[in-house]
Order: structure tokens, then sequence, then C-alpha cells
């Protein structure tokens, strides 16, 4: 019977379900994102505004000088309004013309006169600039936080977007671009006809038309619902709004369900032709939607995110150090263990994927790194954003032959026959649940090299051999049996099999049942490595030598078989 599961006692009664949005003839779901949307950046702004320490001047520089080497063009600088560390930034971009020509800077400001004009007085001199004002339009804020009823709440955007219009003719006549962005925030929990009713009234006010864009950016401040209702609210809004051709629609999710990205690719496909966000989700509670994410996921599909990514780990640090927050090792593309994989079967498809890969290039007469990328269980090639694949796979408890080999073809080029594989890969298992934790290439060499490569009771010092005319192969070899040196003799078809004959004239039987070797190295000093699968005294299993001269590595082998079938 199926475990029943018991009510959690949890007071969930306490919460309402998200109304769904009336659209039964959503678009939406059949559409597919072929380019990228225009970003925004609000690491500096609504990033800047949830961490524990906000960033001073000089971080801020860096997350800014980043986000331009990236390729944004559109990024919010700040809140000038709130402290004079924001204002002296802005100032500071400006008067030290730190901003390219073809990035148009923002600052966010709340829809208060003395608030607006200080954010403006902030742009004076700036080349582009656009100004970005909100005022809470949802029923609960109307209600507790401003006391306002509709109309008045649509008064206070529309006479912020006044008084923004007049200060921006007052202060920035020397401004090649101005722009203007409003956001009814709480656009989430806001009654679609309310928002369309104010962002109306703020157009009314704006006037866009050619060259004259507005952006209304319709913020899941709170993300309530699932990412399907944003999309039906912004696909409702995409249609009704006038002057759509005019109007760049923005959304801005936030986390608080976890489902940011979703929401705003969702989103996209429902209308939306700008995103904002902030690199590896930072901001209010829970965070702004990823932008690294979001990037990566369309270059993912073969779209190009018009962001350079290419050096995931540099911007992870320069985040990680101006923030002062770590990213978590598991965040999507940019944490420390999304292309590694420690479990058995991945390990196992992702080496088989690397060969298919590299084998298919070949055919294809196509280089490996422009070769269409399809290995399992890494949706992109981690070389793509910089990474080696040093980091694929790790060995700990759950990995199995094909990690443990790869390994050791990786860091010592040593290629194991399957059969060796498997036994080796169990001699590292019952290290790694012994011991427990990662085990790095290092520890696997050492343990390989005590288990095949260590003296024990047979050694091979030198041989002698030649072959007869009917094609015999004679061996003499000295050998170090325990503590004596003995001379040994025999014949066979091969060196293998003559030693083999030797060793069975001092009384050590073996059968050889498997043989390979390959080269370890190219050159004069090359070396190469044996395997040889015996049968020695009812047991069957693997020895390993390696040495400049083939033969001795294969005799090495031999002897490490017997060594092992001693231990
Ligand atoms: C969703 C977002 O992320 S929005 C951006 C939020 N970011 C920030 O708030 C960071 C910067 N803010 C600040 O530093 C400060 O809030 C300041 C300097 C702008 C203003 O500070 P104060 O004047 O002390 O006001 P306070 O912070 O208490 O803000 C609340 C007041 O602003 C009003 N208010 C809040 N938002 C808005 C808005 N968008 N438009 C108009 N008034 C607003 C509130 O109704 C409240 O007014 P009340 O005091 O008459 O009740
Ligand atoms: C000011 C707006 C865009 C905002 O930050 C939000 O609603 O989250």
């Amino acid at each position: 019977m199926i475990p029943q599961q018991k009510p959690s006692g949890m007071p969930f009664h306490r919460y309402q379900p998200f109304k769904p949005v009336d659209l039964p003839d959503r678009t939406w779901p059949s559409k597919t994102i072929t380019k990228a949307p225009r970003w925004l950046s609000t690491d500096l702004r609504d990033g800047n505004q949830a961490l524990i320490e906000p960033m001073d001047a000089r971080r801020k520089s860096e997350i800014f000088d980043l986000l331009v080497r990236m390729g944004y063009k559109e990024i919010e600088v700040g809140f000038p309004a709130a402290s004079q560390t924001d204002y002296d930034f802005v100032r500071y971009l400006i008067e030290e013309d730190r901003i390219p020509d073809d990035v148009q800077i923002s600052v966010l400001t709340q829809a208060r006169e003395e608030l607006i004009e200080r954010t403006v007085q902030s742009l004076v001199g700036a080349k582009r600039a656009t100004v970005h004002l909100y005022n809470a339009t949802a029923p609960e804020f109307r209600r507790v936080v401003f006391g306002v009823n509709r109309e008045e709440c649509k008064g206070i955007a529309v006479e912020g977007t006044r008084q923004v219009l007049k200060f921006a003719e007052q202060y920035l006549g020397d401004t090649e671009y101005f722009g203007y962005e409003y956001s009814p925030e709480i656009f989430i929990d806001t009654e679609l006809d309310f928002a369309l009713e104010v962002c109306e009234a703020v157009m009314d006010v704006y006037q866009p038309g050619p060259d004259r864009e507005i952006i209304l950016n319709l913020p899941a401040t709170v993300e309530r619902a699932t990412p399907n209702v944003y999309a039906d609210q912004i696909e409702w809004m995409s249609r009704n709004l006038s002057r759509r051709e005019y109007v760049c629609l923005s959304v801005h999710p936030h986390n608080d369900r976890g489902t940011g990205v979703a929401s705003a690719e969702l989103a996209v496909m429902a209308g939306a032709d700008r995103v904002e966000g902030c690199l590896f989700g930072h901001g209010e509670r829970t965070g702004n939607v990823c932008l690294v994410t979001l990037g990566l996921n369309l270059f993912s599909q073969g779209v190009d995110p018009m962001i350079d990514f290419s050096d995931i780990d540099e911007i992870r640090r320069v985040v990680e150090h101006c923030t002062q927050l770590p990213v978590s090792p598991r965040h999507p593309y940019g944490g420390d263990l999304v292309y590694t994989a420690f479990s058995g079967s991945h390990q196992d498809a992702i080496k088989k994927g690397f060969h298919a890969l590299e084998a298919d290039a070949a055919a294809a007469g196509v280089p490996v790194d422009e070769y269409r990328w399809n290995v399992p269980y890494l949706p992109i090639d981690p070389k793509d954003v910089g990474r080696t694949y040093e980091a694929v796979i790790r060995v700990n408890s759950q990995s199995g032959k094909g990690g443990v080999s790869y390994v050791l073809q990786r860091d010592y080029s040593i290629d194991l026959p399957r059969r060796l594989q498997i036994e080796f890969s169990r001699v590292v298992q019952g290290y790694t649940d012994a011991e427990g934790g990662e085990f790095s290439g290092e520890r696997i060499w050492e343990i390989f090299t005590d288990t095949y490569l260590s003296e024990g009771m047979v050694g091979i010092m030198a041989h002698r051999s030649e072959t007869t005319g009917d094609g015999e192969y004679r061996i003499s070899a000295d050998v170090r049996l325990r503590d004596e040196i003995r001379e040994i003799s025999g014949t066979g078809n091969g060196p293998i099999s003559a030693f083999v004959d030797a060793l069975a004239g001092v009384g050590l039987k073996v059968r050889v049942l498997d043989y390979s070797e390959h080269a370890l190295s190219e050159g004069g000093d090359a070396r190469a490595a044996a395997y040889v699968e015996a049968e020695v005294d009812g047991r069957v299993l693997w020895g390993v030598g390696i040495n400049s001269n083939i033969t001795t590595a294969s005799l090495k082998a031999v002897c490490s078989a017997i060594n092992r079938a001693q231990s």
C-alpha cells in the first residue's frame, strides 16, 4: 500500500490562492524566445539596497565597470535621493566620464517633489540618462501605506511624472538622450484595469512618440503567483496599452517563490521587451531575477544573450567581493559545483559523452570547440564560460568506475581497460566509504600506485631475450623473489608467455587472461603502461606495470598481479 501523507498542522488557512487572470485566448504558451530582450541591471540600486553592507563608491564602481565590460547598456546606478553615497556615485560617474557613450544610466526616485528634484540634479552633465519614478498601486498599499483611493494614487504617478519633466527641463538641457521610466510598484497585486489606467495617465503626461519611448516597468515586487499568472498579466497589459509601439514594456521579477527566472522568461514570451534584474540574483529578500541565469539560459538554447559571460568566475569574484555575499555553489551556471558530477552514472555518461563529442566533431571535420554541444548532464560546455574540465568529474563515495578512471586518464594519462576500471573503482570505494569526503586526483593516484605499483613478493630486476629461428621467444630474467635474487628462464610465443613459463620454474603459477598496453607520453622519454589480467592461485586480478621499455612494463604487470594475489 502507498504510504498516506498526513496533514501538516501548518496554518495554511491564513493564505489565499492568487487570483488567476481571465485570458482564455492567451498566446504566450506557444511562443519561444528567439532573441535577447533588453536588459537592465539594477545591481547598483535594487541589488545594493538589500545588502547587509551597501556598497561604497569603490565597490559600486567595480560593479559598474564589470557590467559595462559584460555588455549591459542600461544600468540603474542608484537612488540618488536616498543617501549622499548614492548621489556622489552618480556625480562621480558623470564628472569622471566613466559612462561609455552607448550606456544609458538610470536612477530611481519616489514620487515626492523634493526627492525628484535632487534625483534629477544628480544627472546634470550626463549624456544619456533615465529617471525612473515609482509609486505603489496595489490595493493594500493604497489602503495601508498611503491611505489613498485609486484617483489619488493615480494622481501621485501623474504629478510625479510632471515634476520629472519639469526638473528635467530645468536641469538636463545638455543631456543628449533623456529617458523616462515609470513603475506601478506591486504591479503583480494591482487590479489590471487600474494598472492600465495609471500607466495611460502617466503616458498622457509624458506623451511618448517617435524617438520618445516610455519605459513602463511592471514589477513582481513580491513574487506571489505562479509564473503563468505573471505572463497573463503582462500579455494583458501588452494587448491593452495604447501607444504600444512607443512603449518599452519592462518586467522586474523578484524571486520570493523561487520562480523569478521562469516569471521573466514567460513574461518575455508574453510580450515584455525588457527585463530588469541583478547578477546572481541579488536584491531585496530572495533577490531580483538573476541576469546570469537568464542570459545563459538563452545561450543554452542557441540564442545570443548579447552579454559576455565567457569568464563566469571573474564575474562571480567581482560580485562576491562587492556584495560581500557568497554565490551558492549550486547557483545556475556560476556556482562552484554546477559543472561537477560526483555520482557514478552521471560520470559514466559524461565520460562517454565527451568521447562521442570528440569522435563526432572529428568525423564532421569541425574543431570540437565549435561542434554542436551535446554532453549528458552538462547543459552547456563549461569551457564556454571559462571553466576547465578539471572539476567536471570529482570522486567521492557516490562515484563509480567512470569517475575514477576519468580522473586517472585526465591527470595521469592512464587509460584503464574496462575490467580493471571495475576492479580499481571497488578498491577506491573501500577507501571513500572508510574515509568519507572527496578524493582528489593525487589521492586516487596514490591509491593506484599503492595497489598496483608498489613492491611485493616478486620483482623484475633485468631481462634478456632472443627469438629463435622458428619464432620461439626465450627469456632469462633476474627476479627478486622475496629476499633472494634468482635468475629464471623460460620460453613462449612472446615475452609474457616466456616469462610466465620462467616463473612456473620457481613455483609461481600464473595464467594470463587479458593484456593491453599504451604509451603514457610521447618523445624520447616516453613511458608505457601495461595491464595484465591474470589468474593466480585461483584468483583473477589485474596487475599494472609502467616503464620506458614496453617489455619491462608488461613483465612488471605480471609481477604486480602475482603480488596482489599474495596480499
Ligand atoms: C520596491 C523597491 O525596491 S522601491 C525602492 C526602495 N528603496 C528605498 O527605499 C531605498 C532608498 N530610500 C530611502 O533612503 C528613503 O526611503 C528616502 C530617503 C527615499 C525617503 O526617506 P523618508 O523621507 O525618511 O521616508 P521613508 O523612508 O520613511 O518613506 C516612507 C514615506 O514615503 C512615502 N512613499 C514611499 N514610496 C513612495 C513613492 N514611491 N512615492 C511617493 N511617496 C512614497 C510613504 O508613503 C511614506 O510617507 P509618510 O512618511 O508620509 O507616511
Ligand atoms: C521600484 C520598483 C521597480 C521595484 O524595485 C520593485 O517593485 O521591486
